[in-house]
């Protein structure tokens, strides 16, 4: 298939901004006057290296903590001033190494990425049904329906993780390393099938620490370092060498075709 990039339109209107925001933990400032946006059908890769503050920053902005200063405004509209079910409808949030301690079946969990369309789980519909159907044949998860998920493999959890968050067809998808532990063809139909809902004005901001996989599908990326955004732009751009010897440590290997970009992490910088 290809991934031949998409034209955004400079009018595609914003689904999330997050103005200036901050947190701070006692003296420490671990996100710092951060602002972002996210445009319908826009993909866009969060990156930095560890504890740089990206699941701290991807939980602010589905409101599941508050920052210090700033604003996210969802749709136009303050996020926290919004309840929690409307947010559950239009985000769908993959937390990091997502998991199930309950020993509850593949398709049961998926189902749970119905609950903010139900209003008791007796009154479950065909058309829950089909979402969670649909979900599990995008992520190659059909045949694990009746398995305990926490007899699954770290992959095959991760899959069944994504289709719970499909299942509620969201219109932006916050994804905290959705590829981690994925083999090459998994995590390779993942971005495709993310690649083909933002060409149907689903928008994705996820967390990737595979810096190929994210310059070739991201539309956009913005390169978080010691809780401040460093770089950002198209990928070629924000993932320039010199951000990835200062920022990564590492030096890099580029081929360019066009508007795509080859970016392997080749070997370590040494800093001067
Ligand atoms: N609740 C908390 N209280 C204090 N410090 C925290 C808290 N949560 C995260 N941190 C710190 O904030 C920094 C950023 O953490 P975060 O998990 O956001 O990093 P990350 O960029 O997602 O890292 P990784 O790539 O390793 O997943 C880290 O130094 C972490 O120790």
């Amino acid at each position: 298939m290809s991934i031949s990039l998409k034209l955004m339109s400079s009018s595609s209107p914003l689904i999330l901004e997050a103005r200036g925001i901050s947190l701070y933990n006692g003296n420490k400032g671990l996100l710092e006057v951060i602002t972002i946006s996210v445009k319908a059908g826009e993909m866009i890769g969060l990156l930095g290296p560890n504890g740089s503050g990206k699941s701290t920053l991807l939980k602010i902005l589905a409101c599941l903590s508050e920052p210090s200063e700033g604003d996210v405004l969802l749709n136009g509209k303050p996020i926290i001033r919004l309840n929690r079910k409307s947010i559950a409808r239009t985000i769908g949030y993959l937390p990091q190494g997502a998991n199930s301690t309950w020993p509850i079946s593949a398709r049961e969990i998926v189902m749970l990425g119905r609950i903010p369309f139900l209003s008791s789980l007796s009154k479950i519909s065909e058309v829950d049904h089909s979402a969670v159907n649909n979900a599990m044949l995008a992520t190659d998860t059909t045949h694990l329906s009746k398995r305990e998920v926490t007899k699954l493999s770290c992959g095959e959890r991760m899959r069944i993780m994504i289709a719970r968050v499909l299942a509620g067809d969201p219109s932006l998808l916050l994804l905290d390393e959705p590829v981690t532990g994925l083999d090459p063809r998994h995590q390779l139909e993942a971005m495709i099938l993310l690649k083909q809902l933002a060409l149907t004005g689903r928008s994705s901001l996820m967390v990737l620490h595979d810096i190929t996989l994210a310059a070739r599908f991201c539309d956009r990326i913005y390169v978080l370092n010691n809780g401040r955004i460093i770089s950002e732009g198209f990928p070629s751009e924000a993932l320039n060498i010199e951000i990835m010897a200062s920022v990564f440590g590492v030096e890099t290997r580029r081929i360019e075709e066009g508007n795509e970009v080859l970016i392997i992490p080749w070997s370590l910088h040494e800093q001067s």
